[in-house]
């Protein structure tokens, strides 16, 4: 893989080597190539041609800009990131100015504040993502978290198409003890992403935020082609630690506020549907081969070859509809003592007796995670990234699915392929869970992917479509379940 290029750009007297050497660590250490035009305070000329000197670099991913001191060099930059989109449509550029904080950026216009209204109007409708702090304070969290997000929608409105309100102090409870929250709040069109770190947790990197290391950290993982909610995770979870590498100690991780907990109802978080926590834990972390099948026959196929783990997965229909299918395909599991989920139709699987439900995590604001619970289903949730899978981990689900590693024909999927080296990022981080990995694994592919340490692999075509059905499961079974097919041989 090539490495990712970053570009660091900064005008200042005053920002000093310790900052740029700062970028340069942070860029290094999570797996990025960085350029930087990072000088005192230069006439607008000089500044023009530092930045024409960097057009000579590799091709940028990724732009992260800090402080621009004067509006000639903010109207100059915002020349030079235009062109330079223009000819790289894929770039994303990352801001964060430092000594501006959200409530004065989202200010109406002021005689006194002549720079800020230079960067709204000619810097804001470039950047993908302003990182700005929200410096004001107060002890009702409820109040600053509504004033944070309407300052942010006020700049979303400029043409900024993201904004993360950073390291916000909260004060909140955990285990009935009052303990500071450092709250990230990142807005843009399509979501709404809220992460929490305790303060406590803090390294001295996290709080020496002068240096703008959040910003260059968020723009060298953005440059590997993360989506931005994961991106400001992994964002997070550097600067919460102290070693200058990629973060993989879940400690680290900050945690997706949801609603329903304290720090979401505390923050004024619509309740939804029936969100509820801890499932009933699997009876092994390993489920094996676990075929996805659409029709009580290939359930009874599969079942029939020693499969112990699969999922009825019936798209589009009414409950009606398919109820007979469950009541079967329950009755199979029962049989073959298999562990029998069902897909989407979480209601029926609680009515008839399903060993668990796999669900998707848009179901969260369907389904009633409670009845689930209550009922003592498991259930397996879908995730497609870090930040779904730390979602994921706030519920305590029976299993986290991971998806898709590889493009599948037998969906179509929303986001990019995972592919091994994130499987493996996340099978590390999660290994205390039953994990699955879903999503174009063939026979071929099975070894890379059970290599991980993933106790589960999902497929549907590998199976369904194999020219061999019963040779294709026993190829599976022997590469998710070796000990057991061993186990099997010796009987
Ligand atoms: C084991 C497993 N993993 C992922 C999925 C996908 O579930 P979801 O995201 O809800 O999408 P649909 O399957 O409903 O289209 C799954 N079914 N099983
Ligand atoms: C149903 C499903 N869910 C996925 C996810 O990533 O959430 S991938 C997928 C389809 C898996 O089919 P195949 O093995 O044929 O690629
Ligand atoms: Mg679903």
């Amino acid at each position: 893989m090539t490495q990712a290029i970053i570009w660091t750009i900064a005008s200042l007297a005053a920002r000093d080597n310790a900052a740029t050497q700062a970028d340069i660590n942070t860029i290094n250490a999570l797996g990025g190539s960085g350029y930087h035009v990072s000088t005192p305070l230069l006439s607008d000329a000089d500044f023009a041609a530092e930045l024409a000197i960097l057009t000579a670099a590799p091709v940028a991913s990724a732009i992260k800009i800090g402080v621009i001191a004067t509006t000639s060099h903010v109207a100059i930059l915002a020349d030079f990131l235009q062109a330079y989109k223009q000819l790289h449509p894929e770039l994303s550029v990352i801001y964060e100015p430092l000594s501006i904080s959200l409530s004065d950026m989202a200010k109406a216009e002021s005689a006194d504040s002549v720079l800020i209204n230079t960067i709204k109007i000619r810097l804001l409708p470039i950047v993908d993502v302003l990182i700005l702090p929200q410096e004001q304070g107060g002890s009702d969290a409820a109040k600053l978290f509504s004033a944070t997000k309407q300052a942010i929608n006020t700049l979303l409105s400029v043409g900024v198409k993201g904004v993360c309100a950073k390291a916000i102090t909260v004060n909140s409870y955990h285990d009935d003890k009052q303990q500071s929250i450092a709250l990230d709040v990142y807005i843009d069109g399509q979501r709404e992403i809220l992460l929490s770190s305790p303060s406590a947790t803090l390294t001295p990197r996290s709080k020496d935020e002068h240096k703008g290391i959040f910003s260059s950290a968020l723009a060298t993982v953005i440059a590997q082609d993360y989506p931005i909610d994961d991106a400001l995770v992994v964002a997070r979870a550097y600067l919460n630690q102290t070693a200058d590498a990629w973060p993989t100690d879940r400690r680290d991780f900050p945690e997706v506020v949801l609603p329903n907990t304290v720090l979401g109802d505390q923050l004024g978080l619509a309740p939804q549907m029936q969100l509820a926590y801890d499932f009933a834990p699997c009876d092994t972390n390993r489920l094996g081969l676990y075929p996805v099948v659409d029709t009580v026959a290939w359930l009874e196929k599969v079942l029939q070859q020693g499969v112990k783990t699969l999922q009825l997965r019936i798209k589009d229909k009414t409950p009606a509809e398919v109820v007979d299918d469950i009541k079967a395909a329950v009755a199979l599991g029962r049989q073959y003592q298999a562990r029998l989920f069902i897909n989407d139709y979480w209601q029926l699987a609680i009515d008839h007796g399903a060993y668990g439900v796999h669900l998707g995590q848009e179901d969260m604001l369907f389904a009633d995670f409670e009845a689930i619970k209550t009922a003592g289903l498991k259930l397996g949730l879908s995730t497609h990234g870090y930040y779904e899978i730390l979602r994921a981990h706030q519920i305590k689900p029976s299993y986290i699915a991971l998806g898709h590693i590889y493009p599948t024909v037998t969906k179509d999927m929303p986001s990019k392929p995972q592919g091994l080296q994130r499987l493996q990022r996340y099978a590390d981080l999660m290994q205390d869970y039953p994990l699955v990995a879903i999503g174009g694994i063939s026979i071929a592919r099975a070894r890379l992917v059970a290599a991980t340490g993933v106790g589960s692999v999902a497929v549907v075509t590998a199976i369904t479509r194999a020219d061999d059905y019963k040779q294709a499961i026993a190829d599976l079974l022997a590469i998710a379940e070796p000990h057991s097919v061993l186990a099997c041989a010796n009987d």
